[in-house]
């Protein structure tokens, strides 16, 4: 796993941006090869998102042959609801760039039957062959999509009922009201994660500190699910200096060192 440490939230969503975009320039995304891509929502990438935009008005990426699957979205909230997930990807991203509206994917938490609509999303997914990058965050109690602690390390996709911690951190969003915020969602799982072919995990702010730290130095545990992401091939965390600051300094110096070249350029 790769730790790229970086001084600010700004930074981590520049790399970020960028390396989304390199992946997707290298692969050079056809009709009949599209790039699949998987994406969050919350708080920490709506830089990414601002800068994708950017560099998709200045015609430096295209997403006309990349296809997306979202991570989660709760159940029983219209798609125009603006706390649906549905709606931030419109507002925040799709909206704003070329990709075709039939090419997004984002799990359907308003259908009578949620267990058909998750086998549903994970065939969708196998049928394009799997994910070629899938991007996520991270709760400050080490979930990731909505695998609460405590969420099986193979699990797929799934309807999860939503810890108070979460149901609390995403309050912010419903005008504080915790009786808004939907007690159930429908998520990925973390085996959905682990079979992509690369994962990219951002965390910024001090509330993040312990989720990252035991993803780092910590054991793979079920208690934090982001320490799972151990068990992938080819996974990246990268984070600000607030929520790197719960690791060790020789385990931070370490990783400054082996992405030195990354870190002065960002
Ligand atoms: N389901 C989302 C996660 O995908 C996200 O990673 C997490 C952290 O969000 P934020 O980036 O706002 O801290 O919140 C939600 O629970």
């Amino acid at each position: 796993m790769r730790l790229i440490p970086l001084p600010r939230s700004t930074n981590v969503s520049h790399w970020v941006a960028h390396y989304i975009i390199e992946s997707i320039n290298q692969f050079k995304p056809t009709q009949q090869r599209p790039f699949i891509l998987g994406l969050p929502t919350g708080g920490t990438p709506l830089g990414v998102y601002r800068l994708l935009i950017e560099a998709y008005q200045q015609q430096k990426v295209s997403f006309k042959h990349v296809i997306t699957f979202n991570m989660d979205e709760y159940v029983g909230l219209a798609w125009d609801h603006p706390q649906s997930y549905h709606f931030y990807m419109q507002q925040n991203f799709f909206r704003h760039i070329d990709i075709l509206e039939e090419n997004t994917h984002i799990p359907n938490g308003n259908t009578s039957d949620l267990d058909a609509e998750c086998k549903r999303y994970e065939q969708t997914i196998s049928q394009f062959g799997g994910v070629h990058l899938f991007l996520g965050g991270v709760g400050s109690d080490g979930h990731i999509a909505f695998n609460e602690p405590g969420s099986s390390l193979a699990s797929r996709t799934r309807i999860k009922t939503l810890t108070d911690e979460t149901r609390q951190a995403n309050a912010r969003f419903f005008d504080d009201d915790l009786n808004a915020v939907p007690k159930l969602a429908l998520t990925v799982g973390i085996g959905t994660l682990l079979d992509a072919k690369e994962l990219l995990i951002m965390a910024t702010g001090s509330n993040k500190a312990d989720a990252v730290q035991h993803a780092v130095e910590g054991a793979v545990s079920h208690q934090w699910p982001v320490t799972a992401i151990q068990l992938h091939p080819k996974a990246i965390i990268t984070c600000d200096h607030d929520a790197a600051q719960e690791l060790k300094v020789k385990t931070l110096t370490y990783y400054q060192k082996l992405e030195a070249e990354i870190i002065c350029q960002y």
